[in-house]
């Protein structure tokens, strides 16, 4: 059987709602997926420790890709940064003088900053490249991020793949947001769930009509039959 490695998002694709709650069926699916002898690594803007948690608990591949990139976590005391946290703050500091912005109340983050989803992002971006900050904005419906310049889920994924020899072609994205779009780039095949804006689907190689964890089932679902080729 050829191993394929899925990388999946967490919110909006293995949840049930915008809550956060896991969709049990989704997780279930993935679980099953691992025990056939893929791989199923979890890439998202929480925290690298909270996606951690979740793939031990939730008996997936004990590696998680957070901070939208910008952290590895590979262990309880294994974790790789990358991006320039001070560079974000610095971005924060020159958005917040000119627009009204308020910090998401989440878990410690070591290389990223992350914003209530309260003002137009393309504002804040006029800001930060008039004054060549070196930042990237970023919104995944959820927040959004401000990381350091080319850091984002495709980067902090590529970190995994180097370290494990996993070759993009065999790599399958599943996400609903605009910060999952550079991991569909890098994936052999990439998947949007049925609550992904039009412009998400678009750079999608496919999409799914349910929505979130529905749609995490429905896809594994449908590409079933494709796995077992070697
Ligand atoms: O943006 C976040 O913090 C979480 O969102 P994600 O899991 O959909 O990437
Ligand atoms: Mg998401």
């Amino acid at each position: 059987m050829r191993r394929r490695t899925f990388a999946v998002d967490i919110d909006g694709t293995i949840t049930e709602n915008g809550g956060g709650r896991i969709h049990l069926g989704a997780l279930n699916a993935l679980r099953y997926m691992k025990k056939l002898g893929h791989n199923v690594i979890l890439v998202s803007g929480r925290s690298s420790v909270e996606g951690y948690l979740l793939s031990v608990f939730g008996g997936l591949n004990t590696i998680a890709v957070g901070e939208n990139g910008g952290c590895i976590t590979y262990g309880a005391n294994e974790h790789i940064m990358l991006g320039n946290k001070e560079t974000c703050i610095e971005a924060l500091h020159a958005i917040r003088s000119e627009i009204n912005v308020v910090e998401k109340p989440v878990f410690p983050r070591m290389t990223e900053v992350v914003l209530e989803r309260t003002f137009d992002v393309d504002d804040a971006v006029k800001i930060v490249n008039a004054r060549k900050m070196g930042v990237v904005l970023s919104d995944s419906q959820y927040a959004i991020h401000i990381n350091s310049t080319g850091i984002n889920k495709a980067t902090g994924f590529e970190h995994v793949m180097n370290k494990m020899g996993i070759r993009r072609e065999d790599v399958i994205a599943i996400g609903d947001s605009a910060t999952d779009v550079p991991l569909f780039k890098l994936s052999g095949l990439s998947i949007a769930v049925g609550n992904a804006h039009h412009t998400v689907k678009s750079a999608a190689s496919m999409h799914v009509e349910s929505h979130a964890g529905d749609g995490v089932v429905e896809a594994l679902n449908k590409i079933a039959p494709t796995l077992s080729e070697s």
